[in-house]
């Protein structure tokens, strides 16, 4: 088959040079001589050639739109056809991770394997008159793919591998793109030309699981929840809930809730939305900015305790001060209203962001929470159904200091790793205390001094935490010891009052007795 096969698409290509020629002698001879030696050929061609072409063009349509197809295929084939083929062309490729992008070099042909089938792809280029003028940038080469293969696997060409073949190069192209760290514009710059609500720039957050330190039982717990997300869109239609996911991360400032925020976009391949919730006036630009995001993305709202009073207390506040806005200048009336305008959205806005309006935008998008204060949230806000996962990261334990030390130090085991387990259980570090009191000072230094470097550091953090303890436990008793005493001043005070009294009443008995 395969040297038939070869030649039968030699020979294919030789009848497609034919039609070409009649394509062109169009001008030279008759119209209805051409026609017919067309009809003629064809059969011919048809009864001796028992192979399919298709052909996939580079542009389509009048605005000479690149057609998404060619641009899928292209990516299928350069994934598979940088080894085969002999000839290549390198291209900058927008948005790809790579920097040069190969694929099949024109008038290229590589050979294609699907369930034992097997089928031809060639690039090919046709020449075009000049244009003498255009309003759209043209080329005077037009670039097509052909497919070819035997007409008895018709079925099964258009049918599976065909869709096989589009939706792998979708995979690839989603792996290689460039991830995009978006973050909200004010409102007061939606309007007008080209406005958009978000800008971006290129993600380049170096965060991953591999470098993220925490225990590892936990970070396994986290990677099986995300992949089960993101495989889940079956199974998210089938309980018929959204295909969405909230996850609140909390904890101390420096225990990686960004970092694994990073993290997970890395893993996941999602672009990341950075929504700065101060810079949102009202609930409905709140709902338009979700809108407008992309599925597979990660909507982020950190420190939501800061970026918002969601305790209800605003609107408390507000009615308060328009008590006494009537006895104001203008002047400040205006400023003052400016500024409640400020921020405006509420809690139960951003509940609708949450529960409303976003069950219906689709899907594959995840949405998360960092708070160091998890107490400080409204409960509405966290419970379960709203935010999925609550993840706590917290102070580095020995499992997630080898992380850090395995990455920085390139070490996984030490004699000082005893010390350092013990004084991790005894003082509370951040990872992020830890990783920069591990990292190297010099080029030259050496793991020793580093790993020695955190045991002073922790040395002295224990030191501190003793004193600091010691001083509250001594304020704390002092401040038992003067309530104790106030009240034993309080209570002397009474007996002494309950005593005067009774001398008083005594007195009275006397006097009234007396009078009698
Ligand atoms: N768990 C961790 N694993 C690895 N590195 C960490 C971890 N936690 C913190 N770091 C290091 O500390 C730096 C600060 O961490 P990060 O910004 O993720 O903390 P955070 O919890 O988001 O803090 P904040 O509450 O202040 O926003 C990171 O750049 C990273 O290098
Ligand atoms: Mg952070």
């Amino acid at each position: 088959m395969g040297f038939m096969g070869d030649l039968w698409a030699q020979l294919g290509s030789i009848m497609a040079t034919i039609m070409f020629v009649y394509a062109m002698s169009e001008k030279f001879f008759p119209s209805h001589l051409v026609s017919y030696l067309r009809k003629y050929t064809h059969r011919v061609s048809g009864f001796v050639y028992p192979y399919i072409q298709i052909h996939f063009h580079e542009f389509t349509g009048e605005r000479l739109k690149r057609s998404e197809a060619y641009t899928t295929i292209q990516t299928y084939l350069s994934a598979n056809s940088s080894q085969r083929a002999r000839s290549l062309k390198a291209e900058v490729v927008k948005d790809s991770q790579t920097p040069l992008v190969l694929s099949m070099a024109d008038n290229e042909e590589i050979t294609d394997e699907f369930q034992g089938v097997k089928l031809w792809w060639s690039s090919n280029t046709i020449q075009l008159k000049q244009q003498s003028f255009s309003f759209y940038p043209t080329s005077d080469e037009k670039r097509y793919l052909t497919l070819t293969f035997h007409k008895r696997y018709r079925d099964l060409i258009t049918g599976s591998y065909l869709k096989h073949v589009l939706d792998e190069g979708k995979a690839i192209a989603l792996k290689n793109r460039q991830l995009k760290l978006y973050t909200n514009n004010p409102s007061s710059s939606w309007h007008g030309y080209k406005s958009t609500k978000w800008s971006h720039i290129t993600f380049e957050h170096p965060s991953t699981f591999e470098t993220l330190a925490m225990e590892p039982k936990k970070k396994q717990e986290i990677l099986k929840d995300l992949v089960k997300f993101q495989n889940g869109k079956e199974y998210y239609a089938k309980i018929g809930k959204a295909w969405k996911r909230g996850y609140l991360l909390y904890g101390p400032p420096g225990t990686g809730k960004s970092s694994m925020i990073a993290a997970m976009a890395n893993f996941l391949n999602y672009d990341v939305y950075d929504l700065e919730l101060t810079a949102v006036k009202e609930n409905t630009e709140l709902r338009k900015l979700l809108i407008d995001t992309t599925s597979k993305s990660i909507i982020v709202i950190e420190d939501i305790d800061c970026s918002l009073d969601l305790t209800g207390q605003r609107k408390k506040k507000e009615e308060d001060d328009d008590d006494d806005t009537e006895m104001k200048d203008p002047i400040t009336k205006k400023a003052e209203e400016e500024e409640k305008k400020g921020s405006k959205v509420t809690l139960s806005g951003l509940l609708n962001f949450i529960d409303g309006i976003w069950s219906a935008c689709g899907g594959e998008r995840i949405l998360v929470f960092t708070t160091n204060f998890l107490d400080k949230l409204d409960p509405a806000l966290i419970r379960r159904g709203r935010m999925d996962k609550h993840i706590e990261l917290s102070y580095c334990c020995y499992e997630a200091f080898k992380v850090l030390a395995k990455n920085y130090l390139d070490v996984e085991s030490h004699e000082l790793f005893p010390k350092i387990e013990k004084l991790l259980g005894e003082t509370n570090m951040t990872p992020a205390d830890v990783a920069e009191n591990l990292m190297p000072k010099s080029i030259d230094e050496e793991v020793q001094t580093c790993l020695q470097n955190l045991i002073n550091a922790l040395e002295l953090a224990k030191e501190e935490a003793k004193k600091k303890m010691e001083v509250e436990a001594k304020k704390k008793a002092e401040e038992e010891e003067a309530q104790l005493k106030a009240e034993k001043e309080k209570e002397e005070y009474a007996q002494e009052e309950v005593k005067a009294n009774g001398k008083i009443s005594g007195e009275n008995v006397e006097e009234n007795g007396s009078n009698h």
